[in-house]
Order: C-alpha cells, then structure tokens, then sequence
C-alpha cells in the first residue's frame, strides 16, 4: 500500500470573509479585494503589517497583478503569489500558502478572491481565457465557456444516459441551500419545472444550467494552529489537498478530470475515505463538471452522479449536503473568486461561523473541489481538499 505522508500538520484556516455579491459594479476588482483585506483584519484584529504573505486571484484587475495589490493595499509581504488559475483558485492558494507558512516563508497569509463585473469586463474576461482559443476555437463560433460546457454536456448525457432531470436535482438543491445565504444573488425557490422550461442557452445547457457573472471577494487567512489558537480564532485543519493540471489531455471530450488522478493521494494523505465525508462543495460552473467530480472523487461510480442526485438529499439538512450555499449556480459567480466560494464556505461551516449561511448539524469533515480555465475543451486544473473542524 502507498503510504502518503501527513502533509499539513500545524495549519490553520480562518476567518472566512465574503463581500457581498453585487449583479454589476461601477467599482474595480481592486476596491472588493481591498475590502474584503479590511474584512480579514476586522474579524481578527490583526494589523496590516502583520499579514506577510499574500496570494490574490483575480480576472478584472488586469493587467495589475498580487504585485501591484501590495502597492494598492500598502502590504509588504515576504511571500507572494498571482494565482490565475479561476475556479481551481481557492483550493491550489490555500494548498501552496499552507506550504508556505510550513516552511517559515510566512506566517500569515491573506488569500483573496476578487473580481467586479461591467458591462465589458466579462466578454474581455473570456475573450482572455487563452490566446490559443481566441484564434484557433473562437473564429469557429464555440466561443466561451457555454458552447464548450454545451459540448461536455452533450457527451456525459450520450456516454451515461443522463437525463436534463438530473442536472436539473443539483440546480434545484442549491436553490435551497442559497435561500438562508444572503450573499446569494436568486433567493426565490426554483422547481424542476421552471429549470426544464428556461430558455435554451447552448445545446442541452438552458439558463439554470449557466453561473451568472457578478461582482464580490472571498477570502480567508493562513497561518499555524498555534496562532490561531492564541489569537482565539476558531480554526479548520487541512487533512489533505492536491492538484493536478491538465490531466487526461487524450480524452477526446473530459469525463473525468485531475480529481481522478489525484484521489488516492488525497484520501491517503487525510487517512480518511468518501465516508467519511460529511458534506461537499464542487466548483458548479455548470451542473456537469460537478457531476464530474462528485464521481472523481468518489462519492459514487463513474456515470452515477444522475442517480447519486435522484437518490440523495443534497439540501442543507439532507444526507449530504453539497453546495450549501447555493453555489454559484445561485449564489453568482464572481469571477475568480468563483474559485473560493466553496472553500469559504466550507471553513464557515467546520468554524461554526454561522453567517452567513445556514449551518449542516454536526459537520467535521468537508469535502472541497476546485477547476478552472476553460481552454478549448479541457478543465485545465483542478484541486481538491478535505477540511476538519480545528477539534475533530
Ligand atoms: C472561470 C473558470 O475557471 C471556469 C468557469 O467558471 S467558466 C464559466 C464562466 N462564466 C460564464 O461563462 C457565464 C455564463 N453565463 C452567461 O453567459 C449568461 O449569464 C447567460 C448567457 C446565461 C445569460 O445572459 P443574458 O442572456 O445576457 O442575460 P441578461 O440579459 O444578463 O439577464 C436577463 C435575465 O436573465 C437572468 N439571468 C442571466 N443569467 C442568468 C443565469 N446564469 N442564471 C439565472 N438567471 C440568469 C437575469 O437575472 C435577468 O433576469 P431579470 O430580467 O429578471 O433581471
């Protein structure tokens, strides 16, 4: 038997922070990360200078970078990092930040999500996803994240006999869970009728099956366990987390991802199995790539994530509760920080930070993916994590 090494002992996540999501914004990405810097240092007390690592994702604040954010924000850290990996973002800043305080590089790290949405910022945004898109997909007219979702879609649905339904049962859960969230931009309950008759968007993908583009920030910080603890902080321990880029590149259309690759590693590392999980936050760009991984990461078999969602109570007080604050599906994708929704929300749940979500009873280990960058037809990287309450 492989035998993974604990690798994160001693780290502690904090202070999960969400800047409320707005529809559009007149306000630059630089504005919500630097409240939601603001945020971090109002939960905790902690003074700017004492933060001395720093990684940023974001879309919109091109072309500045986490350099130009330490001009911004007057932070002068001893560790750095532009992570522009979107919705793989949360996952892979809080693996390498880990790392980084581990190995004495920082000893608090702020890792922030921010992006805001204008009238031209999202069509540049995926205008920018790749060069190689921009001239080699695009002049075709699959431009953008739906037509390629409509294409990875099309083919889970051919290859598994997936039905509209059952992307539908994942739409129709989050909506639910996104009712106690207040940062959620859709509060009125959705029913699997008004999702099967929404207007067609790309193929199989109708509107309830799409993120819609917003403003907002998420963040939280990095540092040991015995800071956390002497700042008084409730805390979640890291028991595992992986990334994997650009995985099964051979694949004519994904099925699968880098989770697949990865799994053994992370539930080895965690000493901990699919079991054991007690809820579970997927990157839900659209419902297939959250079908993708709740398969990869094996909470049921390959081509069972339809009936994993008929079967299963996916509600906040249901048997497994994914997506618990509605996803981006309802509660909006801001950007990069798409990327840190489920995270964040994760460690609120594990914290017992009870905004703004509605709580799951009794959770001590969470399940968090990531992906992000559509290139083509490839999820480019992916990331996953298994979180524990500070006490667990
Ligand atoms: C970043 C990574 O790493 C990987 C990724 O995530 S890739 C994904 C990146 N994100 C996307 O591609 C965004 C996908 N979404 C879209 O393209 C657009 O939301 C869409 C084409 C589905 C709809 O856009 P549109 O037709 O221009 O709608 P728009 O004019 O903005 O709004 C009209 C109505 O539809 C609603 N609406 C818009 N988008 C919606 C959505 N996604 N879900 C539900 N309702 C939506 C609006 O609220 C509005 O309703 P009201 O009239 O009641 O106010």
């Amino acid at each position: 038997m492989t035998v993974f090494p604990q690798s994160y002992d001693g780290i502690a996540l904090v202070a999960p922070v969400t800047i409320g999501y707005e529809r559009t914004s007149d306000h630059g990405a630089a504005y919500f990360a630097g409240r939601a810097l603001r945020a971090l240092l109002d939960r905790t007390g902690l003074k700017k200078d004492e933060i001395d690592g720093l990684a940023l994702s974001s879309f919109t604040m091109k072309p500045d970078t986490a350099v130009a954010a330490t001009a911004h924000f007057g932070l002068s850290p001893r560790w750095l990092e532009d992570i522009p990996m979107g919705g793989a973002s949360g996952v892979v800043a809080m693996r390498r930040a880990a790392r980084a305080v581990q190995m004495g590089d920082a000893d608090i790290v702020a890792c922030i999500s921010a992006d805001t949405n204008n009238k031209d910022s999202f069509s540049s945004l995926v205008a920018d996803f790749s060069l190689f898109s921009r001239d080699a997909v695009h002049p075709y007219g699959a431009a953008g994240p739906n037509a390629v979702f409509s294409m990875i879609t099309q083919n889970y649905m051919r290859e598994f006999g997936a039905a509209r339904e059952d992307f539908g049962r994942l739409a129709v859960a989050q909506r639910r869970n996104a009712r106690d969230n207040p940062h959620a931009l859709f509060h009125d309950p959705l029913t699997l009728e008004t999702y099967m008759n929404a207007r067609p968007i790309a193929g199989p993908i109708h509107l309830f099956d799409c993120v819609m583009p917003c403003a907002g920030a998420d963040a939280f910080l990095v540092m040991s366990v015995d800071r956390a603890k002497s700042l008084g902080l409730p805390y979640v321990v890291i028991k595992g987390a992986v990334e994997r880029h650009n995985a099964y590149a051979d694949d004519p259309v994904p099925t699968r991802g880098g989770w697949a690759m990865e799994r053994e590693r992370l539930y080895g590392m965690a000493g901990l199995g699919p079991k054991d999980v007690d809820f579970v936050e997927t990157y839900d760009d659209y419902p297939v790539i959250s079908f993708l991984q709740i398969e990869d990461l094996g909470l049921c078999a390959k081509g069972e994530a339809g009936r994993f969602f008929r079967d299963t109570d996916t509600t906040i007080d249901g048997q497994m509760p994914h997506n618990t604050s509605g996803g981006q599906l309802s509660a909006g994708q801001a950007g990069a920080a798409g990327g840190y929704l489920g995270l964040v929300e994760a460690i609120r749940q594990l914290t017992g930070d009870k905004a703004p979500s509605a709580q799951i009873a009794k959770a001590r280990h969470g399940l968090v993916s990531g992906y992000g960058m559509v290139i083509y037809d490839r999820c480019l990287c992916t990331a996953a994590a298994l979180l524990a309450r500070g006490d667990a």
